[in-house]
Parts: C-alpha cells; sequence; structure tokens
C-alpha cells in the first residue's frame, strides 16, 4: 500500500515533514530531551558529530560516541509532540520513502528520555534520578489508536476508583517501560518509579498562580495511591506518550527523570543545569 501524500509527508528534500531528517539522519539509539538547547548538552559529550539539523522545536544532533552512533532530538513539551515525534521517527526506519510503502524488515530504536521532573513523595530528593518503571497518561493519547491490551487495565480501575477521576477527562492509561532497556540503566542508587504524565504544567499538576486548579485534592489522592506496593512517585509530561507509542510501534523505550521538583516539601533545585548534566554523564556512560 502507497501512503497517499497527506498522509506521510515528505519535503522537498526528501526529509521527514516536522523532523526535517533524512532516513540516514538517525542513529538506533535515540534519546529524547524536552528542551532544545539541551540537545547540545548531550552531543558536546560526542566524539564527532555528523548531523546537525532542526526546524521548531525538534532540533536533532546525530553522532558518535566511543563508536556508539546515538542520535539527540528534542520533542518540545507534552505528549502531543510524542505523537509527531515518535511517529516520524518510526517512519525513517519503517517506512521506504521511495515507494512510500512500509518495508517488510522492521527496524527496532531503542528511546531513552532524559527529562526533567516533580517528585510527589517526599523522600525523593531533589537532584536525584528516577527511572520510570510504569507510566499513568492522563494525556489520552493511547485512546487514539488501535492497540492491543499492553495497557495495565487493572491499575487504570483502582486509580480511578481511590482518586474519583472525573468522567470529563480522559481515562488514565498505565504502560510500563521496556525492561531490556530499562536494565541498561539499573543503578542500586537509582530510584524504579511511577510516573504521572500530565497535560499541563500547572492546573493539570495543581498549580495554583491566579487560577485555581478544580480539584485541588487531587496532590494528596496521587501520592497516597498504592497498588501492590506500587506508588505514584513524580509527574512529567511525556513519559506516558513515549511508552504507548514505542510500544504499538514495536521500539523499545525508558525514561529517565532528573527530580528538579518536590511537590511535598515545595522545593526546587538550585542546580537544575548541573543536575540534568549529571544524569546526560550517566546515561551516555551506560550507553557507549
Ligand atoms: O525537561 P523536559 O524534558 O522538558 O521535561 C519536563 O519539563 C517540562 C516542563 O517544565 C516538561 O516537558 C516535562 O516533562
Ligand atoms: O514539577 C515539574 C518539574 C518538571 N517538569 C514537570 O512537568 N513538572
Amino acid at each position: 500500500m502507497q501512503l497517499k501524500p497527506a498522509e506521510l509527508i515528505i519535503n522537498e528534500d526528501g526529509s521527514i515533514y516536522h523532523l526535517n531528517l533524512l532516513p540516514e539522519d538517525i542513529a538506533t539509539t535515540i534519546i529524547t530531551v524536552g528542551d532544545p538547547d539541551r540537545v547540545h548538552q548531550v552531543s558536546r559529550h560526542f566524539d564527532t558529530i555528523e548531523v546537525r539539523k532542526g526546524k521548531r522545536e525538534f532540533h536533532t544532533h546525530t553522532g558518535r560516541l566511543n563508536g556508539k552512533r546515538i542520535s539527540v532530538i528534542s520533542t518540545g513539551i507534552g505528549t502531543d509532540n510524542i505523537d509527531i515525534v515518535l511517529n516520524e521517527l518510526d517512519a525513517l526506519v519503517n517506512i521506504d520513502f521511495d515507494t512510500r510503502a512500509l518495508k517488510e524488515k522492521h527496524t527496532s530504536l531503542n528511546i531513552i528520555r532524559i527529562g526533567t521532573s516533580g517528585a510527589i513523595q517526599p523522600d525523593i530528593p531533589i537532584d536525584s534520578f528516577l527511572i520510570s518503571k510504569y507510566s499513568i497518561g492522563f494525556d489520552g493519547l493511547l485512546h487514539f489508536y488501535e492497540h492491543d491490551e499492553i495497557n495495565h487495565s487493572k491499575i487504570e480501575d483502582e486509580f480511578i476508583a481511590h482518586t474519583g477521576w472525573s468522567s470529563e477527562k480522559a481515562r488514565p492509561y498505565v504502560l510500563s517501560y521496556s525492561e531490556k532497556l530499562g536494565a541498561l540503566f539499573s543503578d542500586n542508587r537509582i530510584r524504579l518509579g511511577f510516573t504521572a504524565t500530565n497535560t499541563g504544567f500547572y492546573g493539570p499538576q495543581q498549580r495554583q498562580l491566579r487560577i485555581k486548579p478544580s480539584q485541588m485534592e487531587l496532590m494528596e489522592k496521587l501520592s497516597s495511591f498504592n497498588y501492590n506496593d506500587i506508588q505514584l512517585t513524580n509527574l512529567e509530561m511525556e513519559t506516558s506518550g513515549i511508552y504507548a507509542l514505542a510500544q504499538m510501534l514495536g521500539h523499545q523505550a525508558v525514561s529517565l527523570n532528573c527530580i528538579l521538583a518536590n511537590r511535598s516539601t515545595g522545593e526546587f533545585s538550585t542546580t537544575p543545569t548541573e543536575s540534568v548534566d549529571k544524569l546526560i554523564e550517566f546515561c551516555l556512560k551506560r550507553l557507549a
């Protein structure tokens, strides 16, 4: 089947619509970061950089570290952007851009998010790292795709009952990380967590500046949720979308979080750049 021009949008130079990348521009190991400035913060550790491209908030560097080819791409904020990034990265490896047909041989990518996050348990230290073993998505992205039973519906049901989740919001969906890729980052200093992915930074994460979130008690409900001793640990804005798209498209994904805020104690990191740097260095050491 040939994908139509409005379905698979290829720019004049043969690159994919938003990411502005050619199939040969990306490695099979891809680090995603929210902030476009963090792309350089990662690639400055590479020995060589062969690709530097960008469009909108999607900036990509591909290079080599100790002989291993790695790409780093900025996604901007939110799972709406993740829908674009993951689908276009997948298209670059699994669709033939000349024939516009799906390739017979599937290529699986290793996708590692290096992002910042806010903890919701008081014992999670500022500037510590956390690996999202599970994610719960409040964004609804999974529901827009046909999918196998990749989500943990029992945890979802208990979460909905515990929080009194409003039916006006999307049904939360729970997914796991790739155990295989996650094992690469296993370290007794790094907590495995259950990450909540939110559709915003303020109201959706119960922050009140001038307008009041509709369910102020939700933060307490999130932090007191417990399913077979699994507690929710932290909030951010991309992980559930990455886990959803990666699993549906046949890729491995893991989300690494640098805890900059603690919503329970009210603290925020005084050294955010240095802390993210340390997570980048840890990640690159494990990859190459
Ligand atoms: O630091 P990044 O990777 O952007 O991740 C976190 O920071 C942003 C909000 O400040 C959201 O994207 C959230 O997921
Ligand atoms: O509190 C926080 C910190 C970083 N990113 C978020 O989404 N929330």
